[in-house]
Formats: C-alpha cells, structure tokens, sequence
C-alpha cells in the first residue's frame, strides 16, 4: 500500500557543521518539492530562520530552548498545528541545535499516533564539520550522540582537509556507526538523494532508542552544572530522568542592539576574541546593523574561522537592529555586552 504520509529529514551536526548550507541546498535544487522547514535554534531570537532561502514561507522557528529538551512538548504541538494548518507542504524538515540528541527529536515522531498517522521519519542525517569533527567528537558527548543516531553522515567542508585525513575521519566515524552511509562534500552540495532515504520505519526508531538508552547508562554519574542561563527546566529534567543532558556547560547569550556598530571597531574585537576563545567560543552569528551601510551584513563564526556576508537591503518596514548570538563554554553576557557597547558608532 503506497504511504501518504509526509517523509520528514531531521538534520543533526554541531554548532557550524553546515547545516543551514545543506538545508538551503536542498531547498534551492529541489525546486519542486513544498518544504515545511522547523528551525530550533538553542538562543533566544532566531536567526537560522533568516539564513534560509525563501524564508518567507513554510518556516517554523523555535527558539528559546533546544528542541531535545523543554521544546520536545512544543515540537510535537507545532506538529500538530502544522497538519492542521493552512501552509500546504509535502516534505518536513527539521533542522535541530547544534547540540540538541536526535533520539528525543525522533521520539516525537513515535510519540503521537496523530502525528504518526501524518508523518513518516524518512531519515536523521547528520552533518560533521570535516575540520572539527575529531576534537568535537573527543570533547561532546552529543556530538558522539548524533553521529551514533545517524543514518546518514555527510562530511562537510571535506575538500579543506587532506585525502589521508579524510579517510582517518572516515574510519573514526564508521567506528561510531558502521550502520550510516558516509558521504563528503564542500557547502553542503551532497549528491545523493538524501531526502528519500527511507531509513526509519517505527520499529526501527523504536530500536534505536532502545540502543541510545541502554548506552545513555553509562554517563549517569555527569554533572549537571546549571546557571542562570541554561534554557532547558530543571524540574522537568529532574522528572525525565530518562533523558539526561550533556551540554549544560555550553552558554548562549544573545544581543538585540538598537544603534549602528562601527563595522571596524567590530571585526578588529571578534577577531581577537576569537584568537583568545575561540576555542570555547563554538559560534557566533551575526545579522549586524553597521553604520552607514544599507546592506545586513552577516557574520558567522565557526570556533576560530569568521566570514562576514552581505545580506539583504535593509527595507524600510524592517527595524535597523543587530541581532547577534554566542555559544560556547562558559561565556560571560556581562563582559560581552560591555565589549559590544565598545563597538558601538
Ligand atoms: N569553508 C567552508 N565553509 C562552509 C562550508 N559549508 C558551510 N560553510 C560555512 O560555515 C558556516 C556555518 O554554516 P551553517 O550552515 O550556518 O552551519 P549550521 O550547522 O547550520 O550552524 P548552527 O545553526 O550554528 O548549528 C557558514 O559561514 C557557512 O557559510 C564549506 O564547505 N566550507
């Protein structure tokens, strides 16, 4: 019997593997296909949701919490407003955080017969940054976590490394999960079909989080080290013992900034605080409001490296405003508010 259901791709990969690159690969050389696209960003103003090509339209943000946690309630509600609602679409994207555990992002798929009924997880692909990927796997417990749970691994940015080390990841990888298919690519430019993969089916969905609990045992003993700024709810937490977290150590602070920035003043004092933390500064990014400029311009920042790019005009309905987030371990909001302030025209 054919199944009606709409397929749905989750797309995993830490902080700044490409995943939005990948996601408006999709979207740009599947014209064809109407996407409904669920962005879940780990800060508290979206702006994954500005990233993607035609962002007009069938985009779904949620922010404020990371979508394995607080938001998995949410998730499934937006689910359920998304079958219920006016945008037609034949194909569901989930582009999680950086750092969310697909298993829980899975399981909302499982969870509801109204939303099995409706949706049919097709695949989880996840996305590794070719130059990272080894050190994020030795540091981040999720990032071992998402490669685990993938059916589908796409090396990224694959063409900056050498051939020899690219094979090295590859091994590391295939020792992770011998189960995904591995392919590599610049830009996200993946030439398989990976929107028809077909990889789940409930039984094996139920399987594999079967698998991630059995393995989730062994790190019960991990702090929890909450602060003011961890977005996920502790009683829940405490509750759903099942689904423990790892990435409470990692920080987002996010800046909404009414006045221009000089855009000098601002690259000089990014590109020092990358020198100096850029290794617990994971990412930045940035729809800057520099003065004199009639352009966004767009800065990114993955651990050391930092591109600026320029946006769209700045329309007159829109608000001039800069809107820029930082993750990473153990940042500081006050220092960086002050830093930025010291940016300002
Ligand atoms: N050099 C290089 N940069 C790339 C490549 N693919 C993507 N990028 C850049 O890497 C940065 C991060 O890409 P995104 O697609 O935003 O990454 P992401 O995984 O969605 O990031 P988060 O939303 O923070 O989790 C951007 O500046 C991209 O332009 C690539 O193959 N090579």
């Amino acid at each position: 019997m054919k199944d009606n259901r709409v397929p749905v791709t989750i797309l995993t990969g830490f902080l700044g593997a490409g995943k939005t690159t990948l996601l408006n690969h999709l979207i740009t050389t599947n014209p064809k296909i109407k996407f409904a696209i669920i962005e879940n960003e780990f800060g508290d103003i979206g702006i994954d949701n500005e990233l993607v090509v035609g962002a007009d339209s069938g985009i779904f943000e949620m922010s404020n919490g990371c979508i394995c946690c607080t938001l998995n309630g949410e998730l499934v509600q937006t689910l359920v407003d998304l079958v219920n609602g006016e945008h037609e679409f034949e194909h569901l994207i989930v582009e999680t955080t950086g750092i969310a555990e697909p298993d829980a992002v899975a399981a909302a798929f499982v969870a509801e017969p109204a939303i099995q009924s409706r949706f049919r997880l097709d695949a989880t692909i996840c996305l590794v940054d070719a130059h990272h990927a080894e050190d994020i796997l030795e540091e981040r417990e999720e990032a071992k976590r998402q490669i685990t749970f993938a059916d589908y691994i796409v090396i990224n940015k694959a063409s900056e490394v050498s051939t020899e080390y690219l094979a090295k990841l590859e091994q590391i990888l295939r020792a992770a999960n011998s189960f995904a298919a591995i392919e590599h690519c610049d830009y996200g430019k993946v030439t398989s079909d990976i929107l028809n993969l077909n990889a789940y089916d409930v039984h094996q969905v139920e399987k594999k989080l079967d698998h991630a609990h059995t393995h989730h045992e062994h790190h019960h003993d991990h702090e929890h080290q909450c602060d003011d700024s961890c977005s996920h709810g502790h009683e829940k937490h405490h509750e759903h013992h099942h689904h423990h977290h790892h990435h409470s150590d990692i920080v987002t602070h996010s800046f909404i900034i009414k006045a221009p920035l000089d855009v000098l003043k601002f690259r000089h004092w990014l590109n020092v605080l990358l020198m100096i933390q850029g290794k617990h500064l994971y990412r930045v990014k940035g729809i800057m409001n520099f003065q004199y400029q009639d352009k966004k311009a767009i800065v990114q920042s993955v651990k050391q490296m930092c591109v600026f790019t320029a946006g769209d005009d700045w329309s007159e309905s829109d608000e001039r405003l800069t809107k820029i987030v930082f993750i990473g371990k153990h940042l500081r909001k006050d220092i960086l508010e002050k830093q930025l302030k010291n940016c300002l025209a």
